[in-house]
């Protein structure tokens, strides 16, 4: 049967792919995904294209628990990197059902109700299919709080943000630009302040990920940790892990009411000692009227 070799599945590994395959991501050696708890997750998805998506738990050492990246929000960001419009099916590793913190976090996604969950026992075997519905009924989902016209988590939206100047040279040029468009592709409509994250490695290869706000506020993915993600996917396992990063860019807005860049600082610090951060700020193109 053939394994995972990396985040987006071709047809042919999607064809035989499963959750109860030990995973051979390019990622396993140097980095230790799971160092504290013993759960190695692994969260499977079917997005709109048809392509098979995949997630995996991220645990920082030197870190709280809570900056951890849950295998299914992995797999969500993956998803909005790739431009996937909707998640159809999810598949979570052997025994394990997604826990409340992501039931609640896929409630961002429009239709999540109809979201359809393969769940196993230990050995993988005893498939049922339900609907995210079942699992968290009566939920509080984005519709609480927001119009139905606003965009949701992964579908298109662009937030009409442009860098603040003056110009301030920073050695890794391509960052600004990559944290530019990261930041017009958060969604923060609750808070209204979208953050993105840009990262450079080594080599100069260019990573990006963008603030995913939750409507219970707590789920909600960082902009580090959604660019950190993009690392994971396309960077193929450098051999010094996260610490091959050498230069990181935080796109946000001035004097925003929640702003990362203390957090984003903190992250970088504690598992990207090399990398040299710098925060740019952004404001509202005004609309022409
Ligand atoms: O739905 C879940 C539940 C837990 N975990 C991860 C978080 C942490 O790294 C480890 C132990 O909870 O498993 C997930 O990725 N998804
Ligand atoms: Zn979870």
């Amino acid at each position: 049967m053939a394994q995972p070799s990396s985040f987006v599945l071709t047809p042919k590994e999607a064809k035989s792919a499963s959750v109860s395959d030990p995973i051979h991501l390019p990622l396993q050696d140097p980095f230790v995904l799971a160092p504290f708890s013993t759960l190695k997750v692994i969260a499977l998805g079917i997005g709109s294209s048809g392509q098979v998506f995949v997630g995996v738990n991220v645990e920082f050492p030197g870190l709280p628990l809570h900056h951890s990246i849950h295998a299914e929000q992995f797999l969500v960001a993956n998803l909005a990197l790739n431009s996937e419009l909707k998640l159809n099916y999810l598949a979570v590793s052997p025994g394990v059902a997604p826990c409340g913190h992501c039931r609640q976090f896929l409630q961002e996604i429009r239709e999540a109700p109809e979201i359809k969950i393969i769940l196993t026992d230990e050995n993988g075997d005893n498939e049922s299919l339900v609907s995210l519905e079942s699992l968290l009924p009566e939920r509080l989902g984005p519709d609480s709080l927001l119009p139905e016209n606003v965009p949701r988590l992964l579908e298109p939206c662009h937030n009409g943000l442009t860098l603040a100047g003056p110009v301030v040279p920073y050695r890794y040029p391509d960052l600004k630009p990559a944290g530019l468009a990261a930041v017009n592709r958060s969604y923060a409509p609750y808070s209204k302040c979208p953050s993105g994250v840009a990262l450079v490695d080594r080599q100069g290869k260019v990573y990006s990920g963008w603030y995913m706000e939750s409507v219970a506020y707590n789920p909600s993915l960082g902009p580090v940790q959604a660019a950190l993600v993009d690392y994971m996917v396309r960077c193929g396992g450098g051999d010094g892990g996260f610490k091959e990063i050498v230069g990181a860019v935080l796109v946000e807005k001035k004097d925003a009411e929640v702003r990362q860049e203390q957090t984003a600082r903190m992250i970088l610090e504690t598992i990207a000692p090399n990398c040299d951060f710098k925060v740019f700020h952004c404001y509202e193109i005004p609309k022409e009227n």
